[in-house]
C-alpha cells in the first residue's frame, strides 16, 4: 500500500506539513495550489525538500471550473492551465486533479464538454501531465463519478483519467459497486474520506466536516474494496477537509491520519480475505476488569465507595494502591500522583488474548506504556490513548490474578452488580482521534452522536460499544472554551430505591436535583405521585422508552468525576439522555474548572 494526504488536512505552512507528512510515514503528499501560493519557497525548493524527506508529489490540486463554457471562457481557461502545467513541471509533479466545474459552465453537453477535456488533455500532453477529473457532488452539470468517467471515456485521450473521491460519492448516495466497471488503469488517483451522516448541503458538509477513515459513518471498507477489484494501484490518499484538524497540532494529526489509513487497508483485507496490510486481529473487550482513580489524597472516594456499598478489598501489597470492588465492578484507587484533583487515569478491559490486542494498538501506533511490575506481581499490558488515558488488557480472571495482590480487605461479596458505562470526556482536539483509536483498536462501535445542552455550552455526545453491549464507553466532547465535564463510572443494580435509601443513611449527599426536574417527569410520563415523591427524595432521575425504564443517581463530583448508579429494567439500551442536561447544570452549580 502506498500512501498519501493532501496538504489541506493540516495545519501550518507547507514546508510544516511536508515534515510532519513525512515524520507520519506518509509516502506521498497531494499538494493543493493555495498551499504552494502562500509559501516563499520556490516550486524547486519544495521539490527538493520533498526529495530530502522521501516524498512524491502524487498530485497538485485543484483546478477548478474548466469545461463545459463558451469558447471563449475555453481559450482563458486553457491559458490558465497552461501556466500550472509549467509551474507543475517546475514542481515535479505529474498529475493534476481537474474537479468538475461548479461556477462558470454553462454548456451541458457531453460531446462539447468531452472536446474540451480532450483540449486540455492534449495541452498536458506537451508537459508529460496527466489529468485526473473527478466530479465534485456539487457540480453544475457533472456531479456523480459514472457521469466523470463516461466524459473521460468519450475523451479518449492517453494522459486523461479519472479520480475517485469517496466522500462525493458516498454522501450524494451513489453506489459505489458501479467502480469495477471502471478500467483500473483510468483512475489516475484515489482520494478517501470519511463523514458522520450529516443532514445538511453537500458543499458544507464536505467543506468542514469531513473525517479520517474510521472515525465516521461511510463505509470506507466496502468503498475502498470496489476501488481495488476495478484493478486501481495508486496510492490511497486522504482528502479531509475539517475545521478542527486545520487547527490541531501538525505532527500528531499526520500521525493520527497515517494511522487511519492503517487501519482501512487491514479492515479491505479482513473483509476480502486478502493476506497483504493485516493487522493483529481487534479483540472485542469482554468486560471491564477494572476502573483507575489517580490523585493523591482519595479519601473522598474511599467515603463514597463505601457509602454506595462496595467491599474494601485491601491495599496493594507493594503499592500505594486500594481496591474496591462491588459484583465485578473493581475499583482501584492509586495515590501514587502528584496531581491532587482525583481523576479517571485508567481502564481495564478483559480480552481473550492480551498480547493480541497490545500487538494491534502498537501496529496502529498507540504508545505502549510500560509499568513497573515488582517480582510476583500479574503483569497487566498497556496502551496510551490519546488523551494519556491508560488502557490496560488482562486475558485471564482478576479475581485469580492480580487481585489477590491486595492485602488486608474483606472477602469478595458476591452479587450482580457490574460496570454498566464508564462516561469520558475530552477536549475539542482530542475527540477524533480517541473516536478512531477505540473503533481501530479496540473494534468498538460508533453510535450516532447526540448534543447535549449544557450551561457552558453543547456537549457533544457519542457512544462507543462493544456489539454485544457489554462495553460501553460514552464520550463527551467539551465546548471549547468549557471546562472539561467530569468524568464517570456507572455500576448496574438492580434495586435502586433500596440501594439509594442504604446510601443516604451511610451519609451520601447526592447530586442535587431541582425539584422543577420532577415536575416535568410528571408532565412526561404522568408516574404516580408516591413514587414521583420517592424518586424526588433521593434525587433519583428518570427516563422511559417502548423498551423499558432507566432509573440512576449520581454522586457528587469527586474532583473530575463521579460515580452513577443505574438500573435498567425491560431492554431500555439507552443512558437517560433527557436527564444529562439536568446533570450537567446540576455539576455546574457545584464545580470548579479542572484541567
Ligand atoms: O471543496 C472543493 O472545492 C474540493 C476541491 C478539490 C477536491 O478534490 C474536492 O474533493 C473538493
Ligand atoms: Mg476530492
Amino acid at each position: 500500500m502506498r500512501t498519501s494526504i493532501a496538504t489541506v488536512c493540516l495545519s501550518g505552512s507547507l514546508t510544516d506539513k511536508l515534515q510532519a507528512c513525512a515524520d507520519a510515514g506518509f509516502d506521498g503528499v497531494e499538494i493543493m495550489d493555495t498551499d504552494l501560493t502562500v509559501s516563499y519557497e520556490s516550486p524547486e525548493e519544495i521539490r527538493a525538500l520533498c526529495q530530502r524527506l522521501g516524498l512524491r508529489i502524487d498530485l497538485f490540486q485543484p483546478f477548478r471550473d474548466f469545461e463545459g463554457v463558451s469558447e471563449e471562457l475555453l481559450a482563458e481557461n486553457l491559458r490558465r492551465a497552461e501556466a500550472k502545467f509549467q509551474l507543475m513541471n517546475r514542481l515535479g509533479a505529474e498529475t493534476i486533479l481537474v474537479c468538475s466545474n461548479a461556477g462558470t459552465a454553462t454548456v451541458d453537453d457531453d460531446a462539447v464538454v468531452a472536446q474540451q477535456l480532450a483540449a486540455l488533455a492534449d495541452l498536458a500532453a506537451g508537459y508529460g501531465i496527466r489529468i485526473a477529473y473527478e466530479a465534485l457532488a456539487w457540480g453544475r452539470y457533472v456531479n456523480d463519478y459514472r457521469h466523470a468517467w463516461r466524459l473521460v471515456q468519450l475523451a479518449d485521450r492517453p494522459n486523461l483519467g479519472t479520480c475517485l473521491d469517496s466522500f462525493h460519492i458516498l454522501a450524494r448516495g451513489h453506489d459505489p459497486a458501479e467502480i469495477e466497471h471502471i478500467d483500473g488503469e483510468k483512475i489516475f488517483f484515489l482520494q478517501l474520506a470519511d463523514a458522520p451522516q450529516l443532514d445538511m448541503d453537500v458543499l458544507s458538509w464536505s467543506r468542514h466536516h469531513r473525517l479520517f477513515p474510521g472515525e465516521g459513518s461511510f463505509d470506507l471498507s466496502g468503498f475502498l474494496t470496489h476501488v481495488l477489484k476495478a484493478g486501481y494501484t495508486g496510492p490511497l490518499s486522504l482528502e479531509v477537509f475539517n475545521d478542527t484538524f486545520r487547527q490541531t497540532d501538525v505532527t500528531s494529526t499526520a500521525a493520527h491520519a497515517r494511522r487511519s489509513l492503517t487501519w482501512l487497508a487491514d479492515r479491505a483485507s479482513a473483509a476480502n480475505g486478502w493476506s497483504t496490510d493485516r493487522l493483529p486481529s481487534a479483540q472485542s473487550p469482554r468486560s471491564v476488569d477494572f476502573v483507575e482513580i489517580t490523585g493523591s489524597d482519595l479519601g473522598a472516594a474511599d467515603e463514597t465507595l463505601d457509602q454506595l456499598g462496595f467491599t474494601f478489598r485491601g491495599k496493594h501489597r507493594t503499592k500505594q494502591v486500594r481496591l474496591w470492588t462491588l459484583g465485578s465492578t473493581r475499583i482501584i484507587l492509586n495515590e501514587q500522583s502528584q496531581q491532587p484533583a482525583p481523576h479517571l487515569s485508567a481502564i481495564g478491559l478483559l480480552v481473550d488474548d492480551a498480547g493480541q490486542a497490545l500487538a494491534r494498538g502498537a501496529a496502529l501506533g498507540a504508545p505502549v506504556v510500560f509499568r513497573r511490575t515488582y517480582a510476583g506481581d500479574h503483569e497487566l499490558r498497556a496502551l496510551g490513548a490519546p488523551d494519556g488515558t491508560v488502557i490496560y488488557f488482562n486475558d485471564a480472571p482478576a479475581e485469580d490474578t492480580w487481585v489477590t495482590e491486595f492485602e488486608g480487605g474483606q472477602a469478595a461479596v458476591e452479587s450482580s452488580h457490574a460496570v454498566d458505562h464508564i462516561n469520558l470526556s475530552y477536549r475539542w482536539h482530542e475527540f477524533e482521534e480517541t473516536v478512531l483509536f477505540f473503533h481501530s483498536v479496540l473494534g468498538l462501535q460508533a453510535q450516532t452522536p447526540e448534543n447535549v445542552p449544557s450551561p457552558q455550552g453543547l456537549v457533544r455526545s457519542q457512544v462507543m460499544r462493544t456489539a454485544d453491549a457489554t462495553v460501553r464507553l460514552p464520550l463527551n466532547l467539551a465546548p471549547p472554551t468549557a471546562p472539561l465535564p467530569p468524568r464517570h463510572i456507572a455500576v448496574t443494580c438492580t434495586d435502586i430505591l433500596e440501594l439509594a435509601r442504604r446510601a443516604q443513611e451511610r451519609g451520601l449527599r447526592f447530586l442535587s436535583i431541582p425539584d422543577n426536574y420532577y415536575a416535568d417527569l410528571h408532565a412526561r410520563f404522568g408516574l404516580d405521585e408516591d413514587y414521583l415523591s420517592q424518586l424526588k427524595t433521593l434525587n433519583l432521575l428518570y427516563d422511559r422508552d417502548a423498551d423499558g425504564e432507566f432509573i440512576h443517581f449520581y454522586t457528587p463530583t469527586i474532583g473530575g468525576l463521579f460515580l452513577e448508579m443505574v438500573q435498567r429494567t425491560g431492554t431500555y439500551d439507552g443512558y437517560g439522555a433527557a436527564n444529562a442536561p439536568v446533570r450537567l447544570a446540576a455539576q455546574r452549580r457545584q464545580l470548579r474548572p479542572l484541567r
